[in-house]
C-alpha cells in the first residue's frame, strides 16, 4: 500500500483510495484526516481496536454516510460525485450477518443479483460460480439456517462477488468463528486477491490475521498511526513482533486490547 493517493482517474486506478477523510457524530470526531490506498491485487488490513473507527470508515466508503470532507474513490470513481459507477465496482461483507436464514443459499444470492439488475439466467450461473469459489456449490439448495457460522460467512463472500467487483471490503469477517472456519475464510479471500486481482480491505482487531507481506493500516481513535508492511511496522515501533508493535504504537498495554 502506498500512502501517496491516486486522486485522479488513470488507466489503471487503485481499487480504493481514501484521501483526507474525517467524520464526526455531533461533537465527537471519530475519523480524523484518514488516508489509505488499496492497489488492485493487494490485501490490506485495517487494524484497530473496538471503537477505532473501522465501521464508520466502511459506512463512508459504501455511502451509508456522506463523506463531507476528503475524497473516496473506487477504481478511480468518486463515491460522492459518481456513486453508481463507484459502488458498482465494490463488494461488501458487513460485520453483522445479513443472510435470510429461511431461504436457500442460491435464493439469497439470486435475491441480491436481482438488486444489481442481473437477469435470472445470468444470475443463476454467477451464483453457482460464486458458490464454487467459496466451496459451497453442493449446498446451493439448502437453507442458510443449516450452515455453520463460517459457512454462512462464505455465502456472504459469494454474494459480494456476484456483480464481479474489483474492490472488496470485509468488516471483521471472522468474529465469532472457530480457528478452522477463520482460516478457511481468510484463505478464500487471499486466493481472490492472488487469482482475480481484487483489492481487499480487511478490517480486524486480530493481529494474527496479518501476513508478512500484507499492507497494514493501523487505525487508532480515528487516526491512521501507521501505513506499510509488517517489517516496516516492526521497525517503526522498534518491536520484535506485530503484537508488540501495535501496543507500542497505540499505547495500549493489556492482553485483551488486541487479540
Ligand atoms: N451512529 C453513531 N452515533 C454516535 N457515535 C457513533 C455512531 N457510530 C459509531 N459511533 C462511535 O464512533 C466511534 C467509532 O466506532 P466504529 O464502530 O466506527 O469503530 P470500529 O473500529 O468499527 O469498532 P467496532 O468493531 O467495535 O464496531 C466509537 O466511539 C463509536 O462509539
Amino acid at each position: 500500500m502506498s500512502i501517496a493517493s491516486t486522486t485522479s482517474e488513470t488507466s489503471s486506478p487503485d481499487a480504493l483510495v481514501v484521501n483526507s477523510v474525517s467524520h464526526s457524530f455531533g461533537d465527537k470526531r471519530v475519523l480524523d484526516d484518514v488516508s489509505l490506498t488499496v492497489p488492485r491485487g493487494s490485501f490490506a488490513v485495517l487494524l484497530g481496536l473496538n471503537g477505532a473507527g473501522k465501521s464508520t470508515l466502511f459506512a463512508l466508503i459504501t455511502r451509508l454516510y456522506d463523506n463531507v470532507s476528503g475524497e473516496i474513490r473506487i477504481l478511480g470513481r468518486d463515491v460522492r460525485r459518481t456513486p453508481g459507477a463507484a459502488l458498482q465496482r465494490l463488494g461488501v461483507v458487513f460485520q453483522s450477518r445479513t443472510l435470510d436464514s429461511d431461504l436457500s443459499l442460491q435464493q439469497n444470492l439470486l435475491y441480491h443479483a436481482a438488486l444489481h439488475g442481473l437477469g435470472r439466467r445470468d444470475a443463476k450461473k454467477r451464483a453457482q460460480e460464486a458458490l464454487e469459489t467459496v466451496g459451497l456449490a453442493d449446498r446451493a439448495h439448502e437453507k442458510v439456517r443449516n450452515l455453520s457460522g463460517g459457512q454462512a460467512r462464505r455465502v456472504e463472500i459469494a454474494r459480494a462477488l456476484l456483480h464481479r467487483p474489483s474492490c472488496l471490503l470485509l468488516d471483521e469477517p471472522t468474529v465469532g468463528l472457530d480457528i478452522g472456519s477463520r482460516e478457511s475464510v481468510i484463505k478464500i479471500v487471499r486466493d481472490l486477491v492472488a487469482r482475480q486481482g481484487l483489492g481487499v480491505l480487511w478490517a480486524t482487531h486480530l493481529i494474527d490475521e496479518i501476513a508478512p507481506d500484507d499492507c497494514v493500516v493501523v487505525l487508532h481513535k480515528g487516526q491512521v498511526l501507521f501505513t506499510g508492511q509488517v517489517p516496516e511496522l516492526l521497525k517503526a515501533a522498534g518491536a520484535a513482533n506485530a503484537r508488540d508493535a501495535f501496543r507500542i504504537l497505540t499505547g495500549t498495554q493489556s492482553e485483551e486490547d488486541a487479540a
